[in-house]
């Protein structure tokens, strides 16, 4: 186990893609809001020992009610976001009082996350100090160029999708997100900072199951996976 092992939880976006009247880590899955299922899932897991939450500003206080009513124990902050997720990550990090060993960073909007994935990518960044959550791509990925012409066609053996958690050993995101900050790097995800300074980043397999809520149609597929999950427990 991790020395101490922080969670930060970016969940400051404006879910445009969704298109719902609410953020969408707000919406409804099995009756609980997608933020208290994420959270749920850190909170219940023994290598985590905090976890701050990054919430967009103005909706902090909704925030801090979820916590109060779903009893999140380990929830030691809840931060202002910024413009871009890079930025609500910075800001949660910067959050972290004292130091840790381990920072991991989970999308708010993932949650069907498991505790299983978290114990094995917290143990990659403690053997290489970056780790990230990866699945194989299922189709073929086309480099498309003007006019929507196919320039060429990628070796799919080779071509993994990222996910979140992505963890680190904490000395090495400091930099590697300072690193980016200086230099006006914004990256799509957190290891992509490491890789550019050229550190050792580990892949975790994960689950397509952990699926990232970003278009209507993901919310059905996670309803149906929590609802056959919920199934298989009782
Ligand atoms: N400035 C931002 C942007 C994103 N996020 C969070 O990062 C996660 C992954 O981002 P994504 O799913 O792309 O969310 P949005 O940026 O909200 O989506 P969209 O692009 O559709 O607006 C989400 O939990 C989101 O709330 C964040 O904390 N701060
Ligand atoms: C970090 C991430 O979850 C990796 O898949 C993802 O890139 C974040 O979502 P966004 O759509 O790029 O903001």
């Amino acid at each position: 186990m991790a020395d101490k092992c922080v969670a930060i939880i970016p969940a400051a976006g404006q879910g445009k893609r969704m298109n719902a009247s609410v953020n969408k880590q707000f919406l409804s899955l099995q009756g609980m809001p997608v933020i208290v299922h994420t959270l749920r899932v850190f909170d219940e897991c023994a290598a985590v020992d905090e976890i701050i939450l990054v919430a967009a500003a103005g909706e902090e206080h909704f925030y801090r009610k979820l916590i109060t009513e779903y009893e999140i124990r380990k929830l030691t902050g809840i931060v202002t976001g910024g413009r871009e997720r890079q930025d609500s990550v910075y800001n949660g990090v910067l959050s972290i009082r004292g130091g840790c060993e381990i920072v991991i960073i989970h999308d708010g909007a993932r949650p069907l996350i498991t505790q299983d994935l978290i114990l094995k990518t917290i143990a990659a960044a403690q053997e290489t100090g970056a780790a990230v959550v990866c699945v194989p791509v299922k189709d073929t990925i086309k480099v498309v160029g003007e006019n929507q012409r196919v320039k060429k066609t990628l070796d799919r053996q080779l071509l993994w999708q990222a996910q979140t958690p992505q963890a680190f050993r904490y000395g090495i995101f400091i930099e590697a997100i300072e690193s980016a900050r200086a230099d006006c790097f914004m990256g799509t995800d957190d290891t992509s900072l490491v890789e550019r300074l050229g550190g050792d980043v580990k892949v975790v397999p994960g689950s397509y199951e952990n699926l990232k809520i970003t278009t209507p149609e993901d919310l059905i597929l996670a309803e149906a996976i929590m609802a056959r999950r919920n199934k298989q427990c009782g």
